[in-house]
């Protein structure tokens, strides 16, 4: 039996699968979930208080001709094994295929059809989430339901590299833009020919997995506490239309003709515009708008804030002159997995050299990461751990960068990472993390020797062995060697790390790239110098360090090489930007999570006094420099 999740005959007959043991009156403990496939189908599904994940891939069994042993049900970083008292209503859940069987040439057909879909009993756009947020959400989408009603359909939206469709009201106006999961780049549906991973694989960011930028966006939304930055109103949803692209892996990747197709998508609202940042001149750009969602950008580390993800209003001037508003969008490659570079398109403007107001420095003291992670884990429960932990750690920052007195753009500088000789070197926050982790360690081999007594080593020169074998030279932790340090911690492996290793199992036995965004296996880590090796091979090709150059107002830099070439398709895994991971959060331990904070929290000062003195004295060269010219 040949496993074949797509085949949309087989899909009709899950759906039907599916409603029919359950269509009877609704029970306590019933839930209804989206299994999404990992090529993109979704399929609507009702579970049972009895309901486990074995019966669940029975079903799908049944219904798509997939050998249970060759699948997994995941659901962020939970490998559903066999209980789902954790899912909740609405949840979307991923089955894949196993490992080895996995390849993302498999045809991608949908569950499609009118038939189909009337057969799955979700509405045509269903919020996933019960949050107050959503309030503007739900209205809008009755506006478009209505609109749909009246035969106004959606259009697509050209630009940007995922797809992405306007969704408009009965009058024709646009009031959302949706983006499918599927459909981002590298997804399998992409409409736009960026495709070749399937959903949970590295994609356009090695540290964000296909299919993921959804629920990023989502949580940049519900981050935005009054509204602050303003970030549009976003949610998930389900939603079905065939205006959706669904590709014909058999059919060289080609669109298939358009039928109803439910997926699951970002859905925010469209706000009017007359602008992006990068069409505009950014002195007009209020003080207070730039610190805010620069705030923002902190918190979420997003790695992604080019000119063309600030939307620009026109506001009516007083007296002729003309204010704007700015609209902070697209969050989806915020939160990443582990760090990397961020993206700060405003580094560079001079609001951002300006102090922070009383109200802004009131509002970030008063930023709770602890709080924060709950209320993210409760409203989006298929968060990853690792990018909750990315969220503390920047806020932490933040926070404390604050109190010390720093500005917006040296909180940004720190966290940036920069070029020496031709090598991506860690950022000053990445140092420090590294340090950290470095004392955490120091840490757990004393003690491991106070355990084991002196004994135990016969001779000092073994001692000197396991010291130099364990313990990174300092000097290696402040030069760009991509030290990890997770084999630190006994035989304690953090649950986090577990997704990660699959796919890099898999990655590795295809001869991908040496490393990637997730970080690599322990003998990587006690041999540098094979890093180091794997490193310089990325100097050649389209590694972010070639984007690097692109960082200048108005440059997308992570899309500005794919979207010169727009036609034809691409494999993924050609094109993909590598860089370098100096700094897992995952693979901590998680009691020693609060210690590592800790320690990240000490050593903080003496960073940020450095930081102080290298702005002061390039002010001083400024000054120095200005006085000579007259
Ligand atoms: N909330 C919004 N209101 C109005 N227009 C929007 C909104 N969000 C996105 N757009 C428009 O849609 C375009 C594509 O959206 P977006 O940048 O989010 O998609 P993307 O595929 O992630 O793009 P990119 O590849 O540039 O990152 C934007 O350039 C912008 O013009």
């Amino acid at each position: 039996m040949s496993p074949n999740l797509d085949s949309p005959v087989q899909t009709q007959m899950a759906v039907a699968v599916f409603n029919s043991p359950l269509s009877g009156g609704k029970l306590a403990g019933r839930r209804r979930v989206f299994v999404q496939t990992e090529t993109g189908c979704v399929l609507g599904m009702e579970l049972d208080r009895s309901d486990n994940a074995h019966t669940v891939k029975r079903r799908l069994q049944l219904a798509l001709n997939v050998p249970t042993e060759e699948s997994s049900l995941t659901f962020g970083d939970m490998v559903l094994k066999n209980d789902l008292s954790s899912i909740r209503n609405d949840s979307p859940l991923l089955l894949t295929r196993s490992l080895l069987h996995r390849s993302s040439s498999t045809p991608c057909l949908s569950p499609t059809g009118r038939e189909v879909q009337q057969r799955d009993q979700s509405g045509p756009i269903e919020v996933l989430g019960h949050s107050k947020c959503f309030t503007r959400t739900k209205q809008l989408v009755k506006e478009i339901v209505k609109g749909m009603k009246n035969g106004v359909d959606p259009i697509s939206v050209h630009g940007g590299l995922g797809g992405a469709y306007y969704f408009r009201n009965s009058k024709g106006d646009s009031v959302a833009i949706v983006k499918p999961t599927d459909e981002e780049p590298f997804a399998p549906n992409n409409p736009k020919g960026f495709v070749g991973k399937a959903l949970g694989q590295p994609g356009l960011k090695r540290s964000v997995r296909v299919g993921e930028t959804g629920f990023r966006e989502v949580a940049a939304y519900l981050l935005d506490y009054d509204h602050f930055a303003n970030v549009p109103p976003t949610a998930l949803v389900k939603i079905t239309h065939s205006i959706f692209n669904v590709n014909n892996g058999v059919n060289g990747n080609k669109p298939c003709n358009k039928k109803l197709v439910g997926k699951i998508a970002s859905f925010q609202q469209f706000i009017q515009h007359d602008f992006d940042a990068s069409d505009y001149g950014t002195s007009s750009f209020p003080v207070s708008a730039v610190h805010r969602i620069g705030i923002l950008d902190i918190r979420i580390f997003n790695t992604d804030r080019h000119g063309g993800n600030l939307l620009v209003r026109k506001l009516d001037g007083v007296g002729g002159f003309r204010q704007v508003e700015l609209i902070p969008i697209d969050h989806g490659l915020c939160l990443p997995e582990s760090l990397e570079d961020p993206y700060f398109e405003w580094i560079h403007w001079p609001q951002a050299s300006i102090p922070f107001t009383e109200d802004e420095l009131e509002y970030i003291e008063n930023l709770d990461p602890i709080k924060d992670s709950k209320m993210l884990r409760s409203e989006l429960p298929m968060i990853r751990e690792a990018c909750l932990r990315v969220l503390v750690l920047c806020t932490i920052f933040l926070k404390e960068a604050v109190a010390f007195g720093l500005c917006l753009a040296e909180i940004g500088e720190m966290m940036s990472r920069e070029f020496r000789g031709g090598e991506e070197e860690p950022s000053e926050l990445e140092v420090v993390c590294i340090e950290a982790k470095k004392l955490i360690a120091e840490r757990e081999v004393l003690s491991h020797r106070t355990e084991a007594g002196d004994e135990e080593f016969q001779f000092d020169i073994d001692r000197e062995e396991l010291e130099f074998e364990l313990i990174p030279k300092s000097h290696d932790l402040l030069t760009k060697s991509p030290c990890h340090f997770g084999f630190f911690g006994g035989s304690g492996r953090c649950p986090l790390s577990k997704l990660e290793e699959s796919i890099e199992e898999e990655e590795d036995s295809r001869g991908e790239e040496v490393e990637n965004g997730f970080g690599g296996p322990p003998l990587r880590e006690k041999f540098p110098n094979v890093l180091k090796l794997s490193m310089s091979f990325k100097d050649t090709g389209l590694g972010e360090k070639n984007q690097k150059h692109l960082k200048f107002p108005g440059a997308k830099p992570e899309h500005s090489y794919l979207a010169s070439s727009s036609s034809g398709y691409r494999s993924a895994n050609e094109q993909l930007p590598t860089s370098a991971c100096f700094v897992k959060l995952a693979d901590v331990d998680e009691e020693d999570w609060s210690l590592f904070l800790e320690k990240f929290q000490e050593l903080l000062y003496s960073a940020f006094a450095k930081r102080k003195s290298l702005t002061l004295g390039q002010r001083q060269r400024q000054r120095l420099g200005t006085s000579c010219q007259f």
